[in-house]
């Protein structure tokens, strides 16, 4: 990876980019955020970010510990802060996770430091990619299906209010979405400038 050079104006890339706003990526549980931009980061040559772990490092738990012991509220208020610290701390690719951009507060600290892009995805795809794992609480449920679909109508209104959408269907490759989220960045050269 090419060396990453932080200053006023952006945080020099590789390739010939240059960021100025953090990227942060928005959606459901399994629409790929963590995977995405983890691949996003490392294609720009800049740092990855990504909020459950952080809160999961600092806390040293998991999320569904967390949860379990301190209850979601507990949770929420550990998210926004982590996000804020996260915008603060250096220019990068932030993954938040899929119930974050549902408070207000984040949603403005997100718009006002960062962009935002909702990775999109229908139910079915969704929830081929999360009915393996039980790493998500929420999910924890007697109809894990019916639970995601009642996610998934109730938050996609929210969502939907992201500056920018890349779409993930069930064919696109993690590599193909990096792609589709770097055009979808194109648009604006005041968040990613190629040189
Ligand atoms: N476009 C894709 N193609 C193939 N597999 C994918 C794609 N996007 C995500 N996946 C896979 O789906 C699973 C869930 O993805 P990921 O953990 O990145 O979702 P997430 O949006 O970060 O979810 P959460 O909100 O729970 O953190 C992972 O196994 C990941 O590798
Ligand atoms: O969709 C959600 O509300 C969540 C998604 C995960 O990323 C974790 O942040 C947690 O499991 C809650
Ligand atoms: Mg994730």
């Amino acid at each position: 990876m090419s060396e990453i050079k932080h200053n006023t104006s952006g945080t020099e890339a590789g390739a010939g980019f240059v960021l100025h706003k953090t990227v942060v990526l928005v959606g459901m549980m399994g629409a790929g955020k963590t995977a995405v931009g983890r691949a996003l980061a490392a294609r720009l040559g800049v740092p990855f970010l990504d909020s459950d772990a952080e809160i999961e490092s600092a806390a040293n738990m998991t999320i569904p510990e967390i949860f379990e012991r301190d209850g979601e509220p507990f949770f929420r208020g550990k998210e926004s802060q982590v996000i804020g610290r996260l915008l603060d701390e250096e220019k990068g690719i932030l993954s938040t996770g899929g119930g974050a951009f549902l408070a207000e507060r984040n949603r403005t600290m997100i718009s006002e430091r960062g962009v935002s892009v909702w990775l999109r995805a229908d139910l079915e795809v969704l929830w081929n990619r999360v009915k393996h794992k039980d790493t998500r609480p929420l999910l924890r449920t007697v109809d894990p299906y019916a639970t995601l679909r009642n996610l998934y109508e109730q938050r996609v209104p929210i969502y939907a209010q992201a500056d920018l959408i890349a779409e993930s269907d069930g064919e696109t490759s993690i590599d193909n979405m990096v792609n589709r989220v770097l055009d979808a960045l194109a648009t604006r050269p005041d968040v990613l400038e190629q040189k």
